[in-house]
């Protein structure tokens, strides 16, 4: 198998999460029909919770914002099946909600209801976060060389915690020094790495990131931070060019930091 060397000024870490620590699936089947699945039941138990109302605000201003940036929203038609002007609030709030994750939106309102829908399906035991194997033994790895390891996820810090915290590991929210989510930026924005280099206190050169998607490896590449890309069963296929510009893993495994045993 071959090595990928990463430059030794090397000092943390940034690992996206579905596609390069995590499979494609466990998210396309399990996290999201789960969303589906539990989406109407969530929302009129918790709906007149301060945190549902703040994740309904946040939609309700992603709305207003796709409005303004002519992007297409579902259409609403009378529905005869809701009488009262809650039950119309929640339907409203389920057809942008579906509508999103029908697009795989990574918009933060989206990922912060999900969420919180999530956690108790974790606490519960009903999911357990999938890790591929080479993860957690690398995280280890990094960590005894002295590299710090972060996380970069469209997945709000709070599923992403979830996920580490309650995962078929257990519990190894200790190997991991920090969580971004868009809240920074999109991941497809040069600046957001800007951000989180500031946040980490480091400069983007010291940075690795790994991630499956080659968008984001271009505006963290734009950012001055290494990038490496990741390529996991089910991954999206990479064209020839991208194959040729990136440094490519199959496993965290092959990764060798330069000069550190
Ligand atoms: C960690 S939450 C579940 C995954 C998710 O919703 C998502 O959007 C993951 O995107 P990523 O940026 O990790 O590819
Ligand atoms: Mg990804």
């Amino acid at each position: 198998m071959a090595t990928v060397s990463i430059p030794a000024c090397t000092s943390t870490v940034l690992l996206d999460i579905e596609g390069t620590t995590t499979p494609i699936t466990f998210v396309k089947d399990i996290l999201f029909p789960y969303i589906r699945e539990h989406l109407e039941e969530y929302l009129s138990t918790h709906w007149e919770e301060d945190e549902c109302k703040q994740d309904v605000h946040l939609l309700k201003k992603q709305i207003e914002e796709d409005m303004r940036q002519h992007r297409s929203c579902p259409v609403h038609t009378v529905d005869q099946t809701v009488h009262t002007d809650e039950e119309k609030a929640i339907r409203e709030v389920m057809d942008n909600v579906l509508w999103q994750m029908a697009a795989d939106r990574k918009s933060t309102a989206l990922k912060q209801l999900q969420g919180h829908m999530w956690r108790s399906a974790y606490s519960s035991g009903r999911i357990k976060g999938e890790v591929y194997q080479d993860v957690i033994p690398s995280l280890k790895r990094w960590r005894g060389q002295g590299l710090k390891v972060y996380i970069y996820s469209s997945g709000s810090v709070e599923a992403q915690k979830l996920l580490f915290g309650y995962s078929v590991e257990g519990d190894v929210l200790d190997l991991l020094d920090g969580h971004f989510d868009t809240s920074i930026g999109a991941k497809v924005d040069g600046k957001s790495y800007e951000r989180i280099a500031e946040r980490i206190g480091c400069q983007p050169e010291e940075i690795t990131f790994l991630t499956d998607v080659t968008r984001e490896a271009k505006a963290a590449e734009e950012a001055g931070v290494n990038a490496v890309v990741v390529v996991r069963p089910g991954n999206m296929e990479l064209t020839d060019d991208e194959r040729a510009h990136y440094n490519l893993v199959t496993s965290f495994s092959q990764l060798e930091l330069t000069g550190r045993a």
